[in-house]
């Protein structure tokens, strides 16, 4: 069932220039649904997920919930719980004010509100925590109360904009896990917005990226990482490098390409590719495909390492190659290996796909 459309939807605020901060975007998100917009920043995520909430009204194109219209309808009627970045909660109110607040409004009785408030607690593991005042809470519990403060309502849409960056690295692990709990739990359908693809990865159903007012692509995280669309979705989501090589021959799915070091490798395109021989096509490989063996194998790519880092899990290396950095993560490589060595890398065949420009 669908719950939330996006109809080519557009935005451009009147001092925003030519440029439109949200360019013809075409989303459709399931009831029940952890659907994410990822980008960096400027990109028009929070644009996008104001008009779902009605702060903004698109300068064209519509949005339904089911099947209704809500295009120019004011935020208050649209029936939407939103979490802010800062959490927006009342300082000088106790923590179970702040989460009765929603029900206040919409005149909900007294003994239903705190028995709905003591719900909502639970479900974020704040139960208890009603008395205490909002600056006595640690920021990931300021978090909680304000998701509570969402949910007490049962939203038919949960928004959520960049809810996790004032917390530490630790705790945005730990909140998101929680976050996602309490989505599922609940059950309501989610829209959240990140620039962090980590987090968008770990979190989403499916996720949007969007760069520069238009959505790149939108795909579950797996498809989104082992078959990013575009060159800018194959460098935003991990890593990855993206090689300009010549196309040998093309069909509707797939290229074939020259590599490097020679041989040549047929791999998956995306439709409409519209790639021909002679042209050049650009071919996504992850760092992880790539294997460091020595600079004299054949068939191997010579070239010389430029930098050399430890994470733990992986050793990460950036490789020159003919001028073009190649960046490489292997878990095993030689002891010593340093800056100035000259390697030899193995593109793993099956792991190499086209990607748009
Ligand atoms: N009220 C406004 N008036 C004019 N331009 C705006 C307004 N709000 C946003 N913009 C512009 O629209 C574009 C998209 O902004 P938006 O806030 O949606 O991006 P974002 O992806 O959420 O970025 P961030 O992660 O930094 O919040 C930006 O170029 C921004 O400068």
């Amino acid at each position: 069932m669908i719950d939330v459309t996006l109809e080519s939807v557009s935005k451009r605020f009147a001092r925003g220039g030519d440029t439109a901060a949200v360019d013809d975007v075409d989303i459709t998100i399931a009831a029940g649904e952890f659907f994410t917009l990822l980008g960096p920043s400027g990109c028009g995520k929070t644009t996008t997920l104001r008009m779902v909430a009605g702060f903004y009204f698109p300068t064209s194109g519509r949005i339904r919930f089911g099947t209704e219209d809500v295009t120019r309808r004011p935020p208050n009627k649209r029936d939407t719980g939103m979490v802010f970045q800062n959490y927006a909660l009342f300082p000088h109110m106790s923590v179970a004010q702040n989460v009765a607040y929603g029900l206040k409004i919409r005149k909900v009785g007294r003994v239903e509100a705190r028995r709905r408030v003591e719900e909502a607690l639970g479900q974020v593991h704040l139960a208890g925590y009603g008395d205490r005042r909002i600056d006595e809470l640690s920021g990931g519990q300021q978090q909680r109360v304000a998701l509570a403060r969402a949910l007490v309502i049962r939203p038919r849409t949960l928004l959520l904009d960049e809810p996790l960056s004032n917390l530490d690295a630790k705790l945005r692990e730990e909140t998101r896990v929680e976050i996602r709990r309490i989505q599922r739990e609940a059950g309501t359908t989610s829209i959240y917005v990140t620039h962090d693809q980590a987090e968008a990865m770990a979190m989403s159903d499916r996720i949007a990226v969007m760069q520069s007012g238009r959505v790149q692509q939108i795909g579950a995280p797996q498809e989104i990482y082992h078959r990013p669309a575009t060159s800018f979705v194959a460098r935003f989501i991990g890593r990855s490098n993206v090689l300009t090589l010549p196309v040998v021959a093309a069909a509707a799915q797939t290229v074939t390409v020259g590599l490097p070091a020679g041989g040549e490798v047929t791999a998956p395109a995306p439709t409409g590719h519209g790639l021909r021989q002679g042209d050049t096509a650009l071919v996504s490989v992850r760092p992880e495909h790539i294997g460091l063996t020595s600079a004299t194998e054949v068939g191997a790519l010579p070239g010389r390492v430029t930098e050399v880092e430890f994470t733990g899990m992986a050793t990460n290396l950036v490789v020159d190659v003919a001028g073009e950095p190649v960046q490489v993560a292997a878990i095993d490589v030689p002891a010593g290996i340093a800056a100035g060595d000259q390697v030899g890398l193995r593109l793993n065949r099956e792991r190499m796909w086209v990607v748009r420009p």
